[in-house]
């Protein structure tokens, strides 16, 4: 068996063709969304990911607000373009890029962050409203990584309902609201949230129908730890240097060989990564739409 490819970068492509539609629309009512960034400092990975993010933008109409702050910007510096961005009328939606650099306290200045305005749904408020299971129009952006895995494997019509989903790595953008998100009411899968110091890893990993690999661990997964035709989402990626060239190549959590198990299996890069970024995309477009209720 060769497990059917979950194409992130085909369905990324597809949910941005339906989102210029809607931002159309919008334009036709005279709203305009507008997605912030506020960078700190000159990490090239921040930056490239940062630019990343406003040529999505541009390809489905969105407007972009880039702020950047050196990194000897002060905490001051920082809280007070999270209240710029706050106030600024063009901006529906923005995200603090992380990491900060060291020194910065990134819980109090997510804390900042007016909830209306989170595009990543990593504010407190969002988060909590997850816990709470606030469904419909009234619901909160929900976190990118999560919300593009549920995606993914939605528009491939992978069964969810019932089925047991193994989540490895507990993190705050990914493994933690992943959980809530699988359990919700409609979504109804039952989860084992997995992480470092979790007994017999290959044990869990091998009762699941669906796994999610989000630690930044290179092949961690292995073929043998894979209940034959269940769906694998590699997440987590790690530049691993190739000691012949010197080059650096970008690893997954998930070892190819998985692919002669699994029943579809989203490769990484080109999986999930896309489908994170079309999601933050999503999130400003619901919130300008927002406004149009009445
Ligand atoms: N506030 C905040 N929110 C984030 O969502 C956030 C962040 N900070 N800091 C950094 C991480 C990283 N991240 C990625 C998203 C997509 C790809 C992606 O699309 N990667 C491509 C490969 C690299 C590329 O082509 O750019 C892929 O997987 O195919 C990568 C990384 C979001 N992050």
């Amino acid at each position: 068996m060769t497990a059917l490819t979950l194409d992130g970068v085909a369905t990324a492509t597809q949910v941005k063709q339906e989102l210029t539609e809607r931002v159309r629309a919008l334009a036709a009512q005279g709203i305009v969304p507008g997605l912030g960034t506020l960078l700190v400092g000159d990490d090239p990975g921040s930056r490239s990911y940062v630019a990343g993010k406003h040529r999505d933008c541009a390809e489905v109409g969105i407007e972009s607000i880039r702020v950047d702050l050196p990194g000897s910007a002060t905490s001051a510096d920082v809280r007070a373009a999270i209240k710029d961005l706050n106030a600024a009328r063009e901006v529906t939606g923005y995200i603090i890029q992380l990491p900060l650099p060291v020194g910065h306290n990134e819980n109090a200045m997510l804390e900042l962050m007016d909830p209306a305005k989170d595009a990543d749904g990593l504010h407190p408020t969002n988060l909590g409203r997850l816990v709470l299971g606030i469904e419909g129009e009234l619901s909160s952006p929900l976190p990118c990584t999560p919300a593009g895995i549920v995606e993914l494997l939605r528009r491939y019509d992978v069964p969810i309902a019932g089925k047991n989903v193994v989540v490895i790595g507990r993190g705050l953008t990914v493994g933690r609201p992943l959980g809530l998100l699988f359990t919700r009411k409609g979504l109804d899968a039952t989860v084992t949230l997995t992480h470092s110091r979790t007994v017999d890893l290959a044990a869990e990993v091998r009762r699941a129908d669906i796994v999610v690999a989000a630690v930044g661990v290179p092949h961690l997964v292995q073929a043998d730890w894979i209940k034959p035709g269940a769906a694998v989402l590699d997440v987590g990626i790690t530049r691993v240097e190739n000691p012949e060239t010197g080059k650096g190549i970008l690893t997954g959590d998930v070892h190819p060989d998985v692919a002669t198990v699994a029943g579809y299996l989203s490769p990484n890069p080109r999986g999930v990564g896309p489908m994170t970024r079309a999601m933050l995309l999503a999130n400003v477009v619901k919130a300008s739409e927002r406004l149009l209720k009445p």
